[in-house]
């Protein structure tokens, strides 16, 4: 599905990536962590074929990136990143951004066919705002935009699924509504790669983790495996407990020393 092989990135005199290694099977739904500024949205951006490595191959389902036209490729992945919130129109009707997954566009400017309206109906009811489909989008709260962008997502019915810290802003309600949408929605015929800050978000739906610090992998595998006291410590710097609560786990930070 991805493998990542030696991936490294410079830029000017700056290492941003330092030999990436990543390999995600059919079904696997991954997070990556790892502390501001370590590399993680620019693992993201390569996967989706907007930044190319230094050095280094990927592989996204199936094809080699460099050896294919990645605009064919994105068509198969669902990708949610904080800029493309931003590039959405604010007074287009939600059922409109949701439609508009359908091509990869960003918006329309011709007549949308009724069997795409209906599907964008029936995609925005499986996240629960059937009831706003006709709403400007920009008068949603984030919450809401962002359940509407995982509807948006899934008209294009992806194979991979790439989220960039999805759950960023959101108060604990919608944090965990959008949780429990995506929850909804994937299955494990599709694989996901999902970035994030906070480990209780690591919810029952994922399987394995990445842990990320300066430019590297520093541990990968099987969530229980990864998500241990040592590893986040070391990636972290910070003394950290971790509590699992129905498969789910939750962080305790112990006393910081201020140097
Ligand atoms: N095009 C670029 N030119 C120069 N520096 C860049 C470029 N893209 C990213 N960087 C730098 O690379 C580092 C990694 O950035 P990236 O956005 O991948 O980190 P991140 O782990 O996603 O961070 P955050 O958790 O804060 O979102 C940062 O220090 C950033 O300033």
């Amino acid at each position: 599905m991805i493998h990542l092989h030696n991936l490294t990135f410079r830029r000017g005199d700056r290492q941003i990536l330092r030999g990436v290694d990543l390999t995600i099977n059919p079904g696997e739904h991954w997070t990556l962590l790892g502390r501001n500024g370590c590399g993680k949205s620019t693992v993201l951006e390569m996967i989706t074929g907007y930044l190319f490595p230094t050095s280094g191959k990927i592989d996204v389902l199936g094809n080699r990136f460099g050896q294919v036209d990645v605009r064919e490729i994105r068509k198969r992945i669902g990708y949610i990143s904080p800029a493309l919130i931003e590039k959405m129109t604010l007074r287009d009707p939600v059922w409109e951004i949701v439609a508009s997954g359908a091509f990869a566009y960003l918006r329309f400017y011709e007549e949308i066919a009724e069997e795409v309206r209906e599907r964008a109906y029936i995609e925005l009811e499986r996240v629960g705002l059937k009831s706003l489909a006709e709403q400007p989008f920009g008068t949603l709260s984030q919450g809401e935009r962002k359940k509407a962008l995982l509807a948006r997502t899934m008209m294009a019915s992806p194979e991979l699924l790439i989220l960039d810290e999805p759950c960023a802003g959101l108060d604990l309600y919608e944090r965990e509504k959008f949780l429990s949408a995506l929850s909804e929605l994937t299955s494990d015929k599709m694989s996901m790669l999902y970035v994030t800050h906070h480990i209780e978000e690591i919810v029952p739906l994922f399987t394995h983790v990445a842990l990320m610090s300066d430019g590297q992998l520093v541990a990968s595998g099987p969530k229980r495996d990864v998500l241990t006291p040592d590893k986040l410590q070391a990636a972290y710097d910070l003394p950290l407990e971790i509590r699992w609560r129905d498969d789910r786990p939750w962080i305790e930070v112990g006393k910081v020393e201020q140097r």
